[in-house]
């Protein structure tokens, strides 16, 4: 039997809806064999749900990539990176082993957080690590970031982001509209430096959707390690984020996350429409 191997380079979220735990229940679900090299912890505090970090060392990250490394792996991605150190020790292993199938995922906050978890690695993603990517699944906030424009609206807006995070290197750039943009519908454009093409389906009325975005992107790197092609990936990812979210619940009275079984448990519900923008 022949097993497809995927790799996260992501933090631990405790509450276990987003991070690591996202990405290997998707990997799980999508019949891939999931390896971990975890970044930082996240814990949140039970009166009030703040957020706290704690970063693992560079050493501590750059021991478990050596083994993971050494068994090998089909496709990877990148979550919550806690230092400026470990975003160029992930940009460096990359080239040594010529990793191709990378999917960076430039996490920045945590939804329902105003407050960027670790500010410096801003800089760090955009100049170091989502030009080495086959693919990058920034949301609004982070495609502001990395194409250094201010907040953005539009569809238009997203297409110029895009745009410029393509320049900067990145093969193929998602933007994720989502929940962030004024639309009732759940948009995302997709750039592969000559066209764009927006994905849609019908946006969920939740706010149980903690860990949309790394279940989003685990999902495409799950199905590029099975050897779908770019575009395939991120639809099939797009069926089952909107499955997870569909099924979301409500943990406690600040929290509900999405249901990564749900893709499994119902299948593919999800209409997906497609056009050229
Ligand atoms: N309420 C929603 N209904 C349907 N799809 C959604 C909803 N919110 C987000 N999505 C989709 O889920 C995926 C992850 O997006 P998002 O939650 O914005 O990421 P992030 O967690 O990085 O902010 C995207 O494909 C986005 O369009
Ligand atoms: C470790 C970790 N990674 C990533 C995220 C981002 O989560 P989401 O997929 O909801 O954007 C969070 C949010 O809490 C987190 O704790």
């Amino acid at each position: 039997m022949s097993i497809q191997r995927a790799l996260t380079i992501a933090g631990s979220d405790s509450s276990g809806g987003a991070g690591i735990q996202a990405d290997l229940k998707t990997f799980q679900d999508l019949g891939v064999y999931g390896m971990n090299a975890l970044t930082t912890i996240v814990a949140m505090k039970p009166e009030g749900w703040d957020h706290q970090v704690f970063p693992q060392d560079v050493k501590t990250v750059e021991a478990q990539l050596e083994t993971i490394l050494s068994i090998g792996v089909d496709a990877m991605k990148t979550g919550m990176l806690a230092s400026v150190d470990v975003i160029e020790l992930a940009g460096r292993k990359i080239e040594e082993y010529d990793l191709k199938q990378t999917v960076i995922d430039p996490v920045l906050v945590c939804k329902g957080e105003d407050e960027v978890l670790h500010p410096e690695t801003a800089d760090a993603l955009r100049e170091v690590l989502v030009p080495k990517a086959l693919i990058a699944t920034p949301n609004l906030f982070e495609a502001s970031q990395l194409a250094q424009m201010k907040t953005i609206t539009t569809i238009d807006g997203m297409k110029e982001a895009a745009a410029r995070i393509h320049e900067n290197g990145t093969t193929y750039v998602v933007v994720k509209g989502g929940k962030q943009l004024e639309h009732d519908q759940a948009i995302d454009i997709v750039y592969d430096g000559k066209e764009f093409k927006r994905l849609e389906t019908e946006k969920i009325d939740t706010t149980y959707n903690h860990g949309a975005g790394c279940t989003f992107a685990a999902a495409i790197t799950a199905e590029l390690a099975k050897g779908k092609n770019v575009h395939d990936a991120i639809e099939t990812a797009k069926q089952f984020v909107t499955a997870a979210i569909t099924h979301g619940w409500r943990m406690n009275e600040y929290v509900g996350a999405v249901w990564h079984g749900a893709y499994r448990e119902y299948g593919n519900e999800t209409k997906i429409q497609k056009q050229e923008v």
